[in-house]
């Protein structure tokens, strides 16, 4: 018979580590402002994209192997700082932006992200965010097998998105989310596309554009969640971290 699954609570998590060098994580993470401390350190992985994968698996992949690429390196001794061993959450997110079935990553060039925005200008398009939350004790086994969740049950979340949960032992060890939304752009001149290149806003992000920043006015409509095209849906992640017994609102209740 299945034992009863090890429920968290606040006190058993006393880190978050951000596996991450995006800027606009590190605030939005900031956001929430959790009663735990959040230290970040990311590894670079191998950001290919498979062409079998879906956006939704690519996103959930991709997040996966950042989150465990910083698991192995602690284990590893190789965190520059000292970070908790264990009681710790890990936290990774990856973004892209899908045109129909295309696949639009950030930019190698200017004249790739110039070619994006053409490409986005007087359409929609989707925005896939895919979220892991990885206790750091993970099991060896786990970190060297990436396709496992896979066959995990789907807990769906409406609009926020989906996420699902591994197990280890009884102990709640990962979960993996994504969430997806619709963002449709304006037509774009060729001048307002070249002058956008020149602000350089869009040579670091997925699809060639920052919602939050000065393409936020080649937007005319959002269907879903500001915070997921930014790069971390906060709705989804908090659903997650209180899987996990921390909540931005421990000390309000
Ligand atoms: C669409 C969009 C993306 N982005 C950013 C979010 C991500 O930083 C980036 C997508 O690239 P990612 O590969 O998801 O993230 P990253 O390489 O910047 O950081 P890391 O892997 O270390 O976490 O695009 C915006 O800032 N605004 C937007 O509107």
């Amino acid at each position: 018979m299945r034992k009863a699954t090890q429920t968290y609570t606040s006190s058993h998590i006393h880190q978050l580590i951000l596996a991450s060098s995006s800027p606009r994580r590190k605030e939005l993470v900031a956001l929430l402002d959790l009663p735990v401390p959040v230290s970040v350190f990311s590894i670079d992985v191998d950001e290919h994209i498979h062409s079998a994968w879906q956006p939704d698996e690519a996103v959930e992949q991709l997040s996966l192997a950042k989150a465990r690429a910083v698991a192995q390196a602690i284990k590893n001794g190789e965190a520059p700082q000292a970070l908790p061993s264990n009681n710790a959450l890990i936290l990774a997110a990856d973004t892209i932006v899908v045109l129909e079935d295309q696949i639009l990553g950030k930019p190698i060039s200017h004249e790739d992200a110039a070619a994006t925005l053409r490409k986005l200008s007087g359409r929609s398009h989707h925005v896939y965010t895919g979220v892991v939350l990885q206790h750091i004790a993970v099991d060896e086994n786990i970190l060297n097998h990436s396709d496992d969740h896979d066959r995990l049950p789907i807990i769906p979340l409406g609009d926020i998105g989906q996420y699902r949960i591994q197990h280890h032992n009884d102990s709640l060890e990962c979960i993996i989310g994504y969430s997806c939304s619709k963002v449709t752009f304006k037509s774009l001149s060729e001048e307002e596309i070249q002058a956008y290149i020149r602000t350089g806003e869009p040579l670091d992000k997925a699809g060639s554009y920052g919602v939050q920043g000065i393409g936020s006015v080649f937007i005319e409509r959002i269907e879903g969640d500001f915070y997921s095209i930014m790069g971390l849906p906060l709705n989804l992640l908090y659903q997650m971290l209180l899987k996990f017994g921390v909540s931005p609102f421990d000390s309000y209740y």
